[in-house]
């Protein structure tokens, strides 16, 4: 795709810093810059910490949908996961009540400062709560490889249909996998981080370390190029959202909803744990189900949650950054 100005880019961004309803990731703020753009809303919403190099994929993906916009779908509904943050058991509750009629729910499970018992007694809540849901539960490289060997064998009895990124790395993952098949733990593995952050996102799939891959729009450069790595991968997909706003969840759609083979409920519910959205009504699933509705930002509510102004100066020279990345790979391609 030729390359907007980015002045123009920088003309139709707006900045938001948006309240969760609970912690996740740290945050209990999630900011995001979204571009009004002649084919439609982009987002643009690296975590804070990424750098310009790893920035670089979701302004590529902010400008596909923004400049060219999003693939003709397949479907006209996808099934999304309800996400638990890990939280207390006794608060699973208050988080499920966010959700409607989930029939999958992501727990995530591994965080720093938590025991297994911790991880354990939240999937129980789950459980208790939805006794005919799907379970997964997502570690985000957080256990060693005996710690995730004693935790699937401790969640063994909740019949996870997976364990997202248990450890890290691709040679972590290939060795667990192995482990899992001697133990007859009968769970199968997916990988996040080592999709999304590796160098080659295809890496994990050629090793076969995996039994499936998430897929998220942004990290990947953007819905075709996220479509393209489905098919070379050749597993089985996960489509997820980075926590983003209704613009970035409405892009994540886009790509579930093109996908020839959907297995996999996605990871598109995040819209249930903002307290605040940019798009009247927010998009959030009902019945477990997200429509495939045309989504943008409403301009009273990006008004509403306009980040304060050294913010918004910031974004626009992450913006600038990341661009300066993409416009070097167009000048050496
Ligand atoms: O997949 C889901 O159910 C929701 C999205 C989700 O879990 C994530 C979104 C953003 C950042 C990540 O830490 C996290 C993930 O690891 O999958
Ligand atoms: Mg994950």
């Amino acid at each position: 795709m030729q390359l907007p100005d980015l002045d123009e880019i920088l003309e139709r961004s707006h900045v938001v810093r948006l309240p969760l309803s609970v912690r996740f990731r740290g945050v209990t703020e999630r900011e995001a810059l979204l571009i009004d753009g002649p084919a439609g809303w982009g987002e643009f919403s690296p975590f804070l910490e990424y750098g310009a190099a790893e920035s670089s994929r979701w302004l590529a993906c902010a400008l596909e949908a923004a400049w060219e916009g999003l693939p003709a779908p397949v479907r006209d509904s996808v099934p999304v996961n309800a996400t638990v943050p890990a939280v207390a058991a006794a608060d699973v509750g208050r988080v499920l009540a966010r959700y409607d009629g989930p029939g999958t729910v992501k727990v995530k499970v591994a965080e720093a400062g938590q025991e297994l018992a911790d991880d354990v007694a939240r999937v129980r809540a789950v459980r208790a709560a939805l006794p005919h849901a799907k379970l997964r539960v997502d570690a985000n490289q957080g256990w060693s490889h005996s710690e995730a060997v004693a935790a699937l064998e401790a969640l063994a009895p909740f019949e996870l249909e997976y364990a997202e990124q248990p450890v890290a790395g691709i040679d972590g993952l290939a060795r667990l996998r192995e482990e899992v098949a001697r133990r007859g733990l009968g769970v199968a593995l997916a990988a996040d981080e080592s999709v999304r952050k590796a160098e080659d996102p295809l890496a994990v799939a050629r090793a076969g370390a995996a039994d499936l891959i998430v897929v998220k729009a942004q990290p990947l450069g953007g819905v075709r190029a996220a479509l393209r790595i489905v098919r070379e991968a050749g597993l089985p997909a996960v489509v997820s959202s980075a926590l983003d706003t209704s613009v970035g969840l409405r892009i994540g759609a886009a790509l579930a909803a093109a996908l020839p083979s959907l297995p996999y409920a996605c990871g598109l519910g995040t819209g249930s744990l903002f307290a605040g959205d940019v798009a009247a009504p927010a998009y959030v699933a009902r019945g477990g189900e997200l429509d495939l509705r045309e989504v943008g930002a409403d301009p009273e509510l990006l008004a509403a949650h306009r980040a304060p102004a050294e913010r918004e100066a910031w974004w626009r020279e992450r913006v600038a950054a990341a661009y300066s990345v993409l416009a070097g790979e167009q000048t050496t391609a």
